[in-house]
């Protein structure tokens, strides 16, 4: 499988924040787009994950059209955003369900449920989104975004609000994804994060990427 993001073009608040984005990803890579404040860099994933349609360009999974996707394509792709005020009323446990079945994922399996310890969620998988702190919300969109084992996993600033055994915990993630042969992107500022992944490092300014 393969993501292809190529011509991506998005306009926002009469700002050309996105002009031509070419980006590639295949199985046990991990893409690493690191950019100022304000570069752009949310913007891109959104598009990537279909959340946001492109004025101009188009993203594909092994050839298949992300936007407007089937079910059963978009299972193949988890978004955790760094975004964490949405849906402050469900339970970690309800956003999973959740999650699952706008999926239509099979059920919630044991290597599923490993990671609510890994991620140190089970102490607060009861509790309301609304009612834990910045980070623990954080591990709780980074569970969610693993209901049926994606593909692609695509993590907005993995490490904003993450103590250093939670940063810990994402490396780990991405390196068994990579054993798994999976593939992996994430937008960072944290350079020291950036060189532990050894990922393909590719910085957003000026609405293109270029190599680092
Ligand atoms: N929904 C929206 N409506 C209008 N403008 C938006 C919207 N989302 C983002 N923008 C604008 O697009 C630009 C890029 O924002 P984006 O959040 O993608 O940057 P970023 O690189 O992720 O920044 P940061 O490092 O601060 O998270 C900004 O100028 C922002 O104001």
């Amino acid at each position: 499988m393969t993501l292809e993001a190529t011509g991506i073009h998005k306009r926002l608040s009469g700002r050309d924040v996105l002009s031509g984005v070419d980006l590639r990803c295949g199985p046990s890579e991990v893409a690493v787009v690191m950019g100022e404040n304000g570069a752009g860099k949310s913007t891109l994933l959104r598009v990537v994950v279909g959340l946001l349609e492109p004025d101009r360009g188009a993203v594909t999974l092994s050839g298949e059209a992300v936007h407007g996707a089937a079910v059963a394509a978009r299972r193949r792709l988890g978004y955790a955003p760094d975004a964490t005020e949405a849906l402050p009323d469900l339970q970690v446990a309800e956003l999973c369900a959740l999650v699952r079945a706008l999926k239509q994922a099979p059920p919630l399996d044991g290597a599923w449920r490993a990671w609510i310890e890994r991620l140190g969620a089970a102490a607060f998988y009861r509790q309301r989104l609304s009612g834990l702190s910045f980070g623990q919300r954080k591990r709780a969109l980074l569970l969610a975004a693993l209901v049926g084992d994606p593909w692609l996993l695509v993590i907005d600033e993995p490490t904003n609000g993450l103590d250093a055994e939670g940063a810990r915990t994402v490396l780990e993630l991405i390196e068994q994804r990579r054993a798994e042969g999976k593939a992996t992107l994430l937008t960072t500022n944290d350079a020291a994060f950036a060189a532990a992944i050894g990922g393909h490092v590719r910085r957003l300014n000026g609405g293109r990427l270029s190599e680092e």
